[in-house]
């Protein structure tokens, strides 16, 4: 294949990015009273509002001559096929199995995995039914009432997430989440909990992972010197996992397991086993309408023609403020306190996935990859990072996210959470010239001299980029939906950048330094063998933690 920039569809996107990039989204909405009708998408619940862009319909075009060209069709088939298209790892990829509503065979290697798939979710109903009745019982006969779910990455983000999103769904179990090696967040989670109704959740794929296996650890040796018998333990753990030998090892009965396979990605994994806890929180049934929802996205994703398929969009809109504006982020802006965690989340989806500068032919990448990902609910955010956004010297294309019901009425909270989201967008788009800056100073009597030296702090260039999804409420299908769309969206931009999305080897160095650095500070000499950086915060380090003055 043609190295990306050398293709002729991107030399016709570079070209028509040259003559298109000073037009002024103000005036393209001025020229056309439809774009709403034709930048936007409407998906089930969801409406896709994609006009506020620096596009035309060329740029469309030429975006998905780009996204044609780049084989991202038949990588999507090769990925919904079972295709080895984890090429490091040499595994497929088949999260989209895992949310699969009919029976159709899906092969890994010449097996179909949906009896697999249809297992896993019947041992999770079945669990989660006599949790949630009452049926299974701790150590002292009583039902459960809290659970803790430990993991870290994929195997935590995703059932946090998902949980706190779906939290006015919870009729179950309370779940709670440690991810940090920090024995601070363990402690204090474990001092609101009663070992006679907690139940421990043990989730990581691969069963090697420091800090999970740290916390379980801990959080077993407390259970224990509470309940003081070995036994009680199978009342009271459960694994999550690939790793049957691991899971057995640590003294989890493999009874207690929830498998899963390879060819789930960690950080796609929460429509697996590792959506255990949030099972039990809302209920099988209402998960099993999460992973619906999911899957009305794939459908769509695998159906509807590139100029019309909301993950390509923004997988392609992503490329060309990434790749042609230069711009080096992405903010998410979810107008929904239970949606707090989802850019969280995506920051792991994303970065970890498309935060790669080697191809999948080995050689560096001479283009940009994968955006910085970051985002806070609104309308904090507008208190905080908002005036850079509207007036800095960065294009920072951000994805506005809000839901036309609110779950929790209050007075007239929603309708001003809802006006700030419109108006937001609307700001960035539009912006305010020097001449209305300075018609709004004059009608405020202000003297002319202090409207000349205020009006230039008062304009905004506008032309700043965003997205905006509108969801009808925030259900289970609905968060499945919009999840599985940015899932895919990542997938698409990997394909174009030629990377694997699917490996995180840049997360191993740090993992392997650390090991090391831990025998030394148990061994307790002087740090000699690093950096003389290094070295010298971990003798300032030995040397602070034993000082008790
Ligand atoms: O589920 P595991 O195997 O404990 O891994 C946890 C996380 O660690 C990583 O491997 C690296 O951060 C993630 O991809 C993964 O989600």
């Amino acid at each position: 294949m043609i190295s990306l920039t050398r293709s002729p569809a991107w030399e016709a996107l570079l070209e028509h990015y040259r003559e298109s990039c000073d037009l002024h989204m103000r005036d393209l909405f001025n020229a056309d009273s439809e774009r709403f009708a034709k930048f936007s998408i409407q998906l089930g619940d969801l409406l896709f509002d994609y006009s506020k862009n620096r596009i035309t319909q060329k740029t469309v075009t030429l975006l998905m001559d780009l996204l044609r060209d780049r084989g991202v069709i038949e990588r999507r088939e090769a990925m919904f096929s079972g295709g080895h298209i984890n090429v490091t790892e040499d595994r497929a990829v088949l999260h989209v199995a895992l949310r699969q509503q009919d029976e159709t065979p899906v092969y890994v290697d010449g097996e179909n995995v949906i009896p697999l798939v249809r297992q896993m979710l019947k041992k999770m109903r079945d669990f989660c039914d006599h949790v949630r009745s009452g049926e299974w019982k701790g150590y002292t006969g009583q039902p459960i009432t809290d659970i803790v779910n430990i993991g870290i990455g994929g195997s935590d983000l995703g059932p946090q997430m998902v949980a706190q999103a779906l939290t006015s769904y919870v009729d179950g179990p309370r779940p709670h989440f440690v991810s940090n090696a920090d024995g601070t967040q363990l402690s204090e989670i474990l001092r609101n909990l009663d070992p006679r109704t907690t139940l421990f959740i043990v989730a990581s794929k691969t069963f090697t992972t420091q800090e999970t296996l740290l916390n379980a650890g801990s959080a077993k040796k407390w259970f224990l010197s509470r309940a003081g018998n070995e036994e009680f333990v199978a009342k009271h753990f459960v694994a999550l996992s690939t790793n049957r030998e691991g899971v057995q090892n640590f003294g989890i009965d493999p009874e207690n397991m929830f498998e899963f396979w390879d060819w789930v990605g960690g950080r796609y994994s929460v429509w697996s086993a590792i959506g255990l806890s949030v099972a039990l929180a809302i209920g099988m049934d209402r998960f099993e309408e999460f992973l619906a929802g999911a899957h009305e996205a794939d459908v769509h994703f695998r159906t509807a023609q590139p100029e019309r398929n909301i993950p390509m969009l923004m997988a392609m809109l992503g490329i060309w403020y990434n790749n042609f504006y230069g711009c080096g982020t992405q903010a998410i802006l979810p107008y929904n306190q239970y949606l707090s965690r989802f850019p969280a989340y995506f920051q792991q989806g994303d970065m970890e996935s498309n935060g790669k500068s080697i191809s999948v032919d080995g050689v560096p990448v001479n283009y940009g990859t994968g955006p910085i990902i970051w985002g806070e609910p609104g309308t904090n955010g507008q208190h905080a990072f908002f005036q850079l956004l509207h007036q800095g010297t960065k294009l920072v294309p951000c994805d506005f996210i809000a839901c036309a019901q609110p779950l929790n009425p209050m007075g007239k909270h929603h309708t001003v959470l809802i006006s700030n989201f419109f108006a937001q967008t609307e700001a960035l788009m539009r912006g305010r010239t020097l001449a209305e800056a300075k018609a709004e100073l004059e009608a405020q009597g202000l003297a002319p001299n202090r409207v000349s030296a205020l009006a230039p702090h008062k304009t905004f260039t506008g032309n700043r980029p965003s997205n905006t999804f509108l969801l009808k409420r925030l259900t289970p299908f609905n968060l499945g939906l919009l999840m599985a769309l940015y899932e895919h969206k990542i997938f698409v931009q990997g394909t174009i950048w030629n990377i694997n999305s699917f490996d995180q080897m840049g997360v191993e160095l740090g993992k392997q330094l650390a090991k090391n650095i831990q025998t030394e500070l148990a061994e307790g000499g002087r740090a000699t063998r690093h950096d003389a950086s290094t070295n010298g915060l971990i003798n300032a380090y030995q040397h602070m933690s034993r000082d008790n003055s």
